[in-house]
Order: C-alpha cells, then sequence, then structure tokens
C-alpha cells in the first residue's frame, strides 16, 4: 500500500459488499441510501485535525468553524444534494479555552444558516495536543438526480466551475509568509479561509441533467478527475492552456519556485466542483447556469478511452493520474 487510495480500497474490502437498500456506499463523496418516495439520503463524513487541515497560528476558529462546515456541504453538492442536517464531533484539547470552542461553534452556525443547515448532535471530548473534529452531514436527493461519479463517457467534455490554485497559494502565503499585494492577499487567503461549497451550482446540473459524473474537487484537479476516470473505467485529457490559473496563484508559484499549474492542478482545497458532461448539452449548460446567477463553466479538457490522466502541454503529454494531495504521501509543494 502506497497512499490513502490503496488504504481506501483495502478497507472497502474488508468491510464487504452494502445489502441493497445501499444505492452507493464506499467509493463516492458520500454514501447513497433509498429513502421513502423517491428520495435517496445522502450520507458523509469529514474529520479535521489540527497540523493537517489547519494551523491555528494562522486560523481563526471562528474560520476554521465556517471552513468544516464547508467542506462537509461540498461533498453533499458533490452528489447533487441538498445538505440538512449535521452532527459535530469535537475533540477539544484540555490546555486551550473552552470558549475557542464557542467561536468554532458561532462560525459553523453561520455557514449552516447560509445553507439552510442544522446541527442536530454531536460528541465532545478531550483531545491532548490538537484540536481535531469530525463532521457529518446528512443530506436529500431526488432519485433521479443523484450524480456520481461513475458516469463519465468517451468523448464527454471536462468542466469547473471556477479558477484553481487559490486555496493552495493562500496556504503558501501564511505557511511561507508571502510578500503580495492587498488585493492578491486577500484573494487568496479568502478561497484559503472561506470555500463556498457549490451547491446551487451542483443543483442547477442536477435538476437540468446536465452532468454524468460530478466530484467535488478536494485534493486537486488531477487526483479528483483520476477519480472520476476510475470509477467511469474512462481516461481523460486536460489541456494545460485552458485551465484557468489566476495571476495570484502564478505569483505565488514564482515566488516559490513552483510550476504555476502544479500548484493550479495538485494543491488541492478548491472545493469547486469537477464534472462531464456531453458536448451537445453545452448551450444548454452555459444558458442555465447563466440563468441561475453563476459563472460560465470552464472546459478543460476532454474524455477519452483508457484509464489514466494526461495534461497535454505545448511541449509534452505527462501523466498526472492521482497526483495531488495524499495524506499518505505528503510532501512539500
Ligand atoms: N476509513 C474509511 N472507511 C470506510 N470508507 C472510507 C474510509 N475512508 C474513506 N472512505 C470512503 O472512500 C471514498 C473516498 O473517500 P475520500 O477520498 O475521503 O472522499 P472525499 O474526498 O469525497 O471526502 C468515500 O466513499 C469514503 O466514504
Ligand atoms: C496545516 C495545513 N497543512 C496542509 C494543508 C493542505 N491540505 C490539508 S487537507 C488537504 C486536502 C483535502 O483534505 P482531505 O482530508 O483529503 O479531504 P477529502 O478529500 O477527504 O474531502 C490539503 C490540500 C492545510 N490546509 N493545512
Ligand atoms: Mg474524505
Amino acid at each position: 500500500m502506497t497512499g490513502e487510495r490503496d488504504l481506501i480500497d483495502e478497507l472497502s474490502r474488508i468491510f464487504g459488499l452494502p445489502p441493497p437498500q445501499v444505492v452507493c456506499g464506499i467509493g463516492d463523496d458520500a454514501a447513497v441510501i433509498a429513502g421513502q418516495g423517491g428520495e435517496y439520503l445522502l450520507w458523509t463524513v469529514d474529520a479535521l485535525i489540527e497540523k493537517v487541515h489547519f494551523d491555528l497560528t494562522y486560523m481563526p476558529l471562528r474560520q476554521l468553524g465556517r471552513k468544516a462546515l464547508a467542506v462537509n456541504l461540498s461533498d453533499i453538492a458533490a452528489m447533487g444534494g441538498k445538505p440538512r442536517y449535521a452532527l459535530l464531533a469535537l475533540g477539544w484539547p484540555p490546555e486551550r479555552d473552552l470558549f475557542g470552542a464557542l467561536e468554532l461553534a458561532r462560525g459553523m452556525q453561520e455557514v449552516a444558516q447560509e445553507t439552510g443547515v442544522t446541527v442536530i448532535g454531536g460528541d465532545t471530548v478531550s483531545s491532548p495536543g490538537s484540536l481535531s473534529m469530525s463532521l457529518t452531514v446528512l443530506g436529500q436527493v431526488k432519485k433521479e438526480e443523484l450524480l456520481r461519479r461513475d458516469g463519465a463517457q468517451i468523448g464527454e467534455l471536462i468542466y469547473l466551475t471556477g479558477p484553481v490554485g487559490l486555496a493552495a497559494a493562500g496556504l503558501e502565503t501564511l505557511r511561507r509568509g508571502l510578500t503580495l499585494t492587498e488585493t492578491e492577499r486577500t484573494l487568496l487567503l479568502q478561497a484559503f479561509f472561506d470555500p463556498q461549497p457549490q451547491i446551487l451550482a451542483a443543483r442547477v446540473l442536477a435538476r437540468n441533467h446536465l452532468a454524468t459524473a460530478l466530484i467535488d474537487l478536494s485534493d486537486g484537479v488531477a487526483s479528483d478527475l483520476f477519480q472520476i476516470c476510475r470509477r467511469s473505467n474512462v481516461g481523460a485529457v486536460v489541456e494545460s492552456t485552458l485551465i484557468p490559473v489566476p495571476a495570484p496563484v502564478a505569483e505565488v508559484a514564482a515566488q516559490i519556485g513552483k510550476d504555476p499549474l502544479e500548484l493550479a492542478l495538485k494543491g488541492g482545497e478548491d472545493y469547486l466542483l469537477l464534472f462531464t458532461s456531453p458536448p451537445d448539452r453545452e448551450k444548454a449548460l452555459y444558458l442555465h447556469f447563466s440563468e441561475a446567477g453563476l459563472g460560465t463553466p470552464i472546459c478543460i479538457g476532454k474524455i477519452v478511452r483508457g484509464n489514466r490522466v494526461w495534461l497535454r502541454r505545448p511541449e509534452a503529454t505527462q501523466d498526472i493520474s492521482g497526483m495531488g494531495f495524499d495524506h499518505f504521501r505528503l510532501k512539500e509543494l
């Protein structure tokens, strides 16, 4: 086993196949359980661990609360669903002021109110040394609107709902104390601190049957597109010239001596949507997004035969399958 994905594959072998009422078990953004009246229940959990997901020296607790819920909601969005209820398991370091936990909860409650979610339970324990939390979110989606990772077909187009690399560049800015203009800094830190779960965009895709496969971007395009490919038994070609890399991301990349595309495709924590859609739905896609007041989706490539993710650059084509954030293959970007 060489990383997180291999470990999950092995765990899923141990846990075995789920019973028939489980429409989708291990392997998608959330588990899907057949509910009543043509509704499916969506069930997801994400842990956030100090020093792995956040550093309290630069992450205010209120922001952390916002982000903790937002990244979980992103997994419900990634199934085309509506988030409803959340449970919070909190591991609080006993040496840390307990009032800090209230700040965290206030941040979470802000996002809950913004998205129509209610926190209905949890667990509170001490966690010597580091703050940890785990959020469980329950959502719902109509049976015919469920969007999974496994529906991509050869010839379809691959889209993003926004520019990539901002959060990763924000993290590098904080970590390395980079000097940027105030506008650049604000944009990057906002993306890193306060990701906006793409619930509306996902609902537009789901309601109008505009996507065939959907995932949210937590580990980066290279890794998350590979998950779509693995589940759909297809390959993908991403065109380097089509990747939306904002100028401040390129600026950070230059300051840290990295390739901007690398930061944009492998940095992670974008929490945008990555989806596939048939070419003949392109007009409808743009129209529905524009009618909903959403930015135009950005086409970055195409689904092809095979099982790898290729990045086509003017000078060469490179295999980027599964590259990006992995909990057990940590290396400095
Ligand atoms: N420890 C685990 N036990 C069982 N299932 C797991 C475990 N870790 C991850 N999974 C499942 O593996 C799939 C991929 O997980 P992950 O990559 O963390 O998804 P996401 O990026 O959407 O959070 C999901 O369906 C998740 O529920
Ligand atoms: C202190 C710190 N170090 C590193 C990172 C970068 N980082 C942490 S988790 C992550 C990827 C997403 O987290 P994960 O737990 O894999 O989410 P999931 O894919 O399960 O939704 C990234 C890029 C960070 N945010 N903070
Ligand atoms: Mg996860």
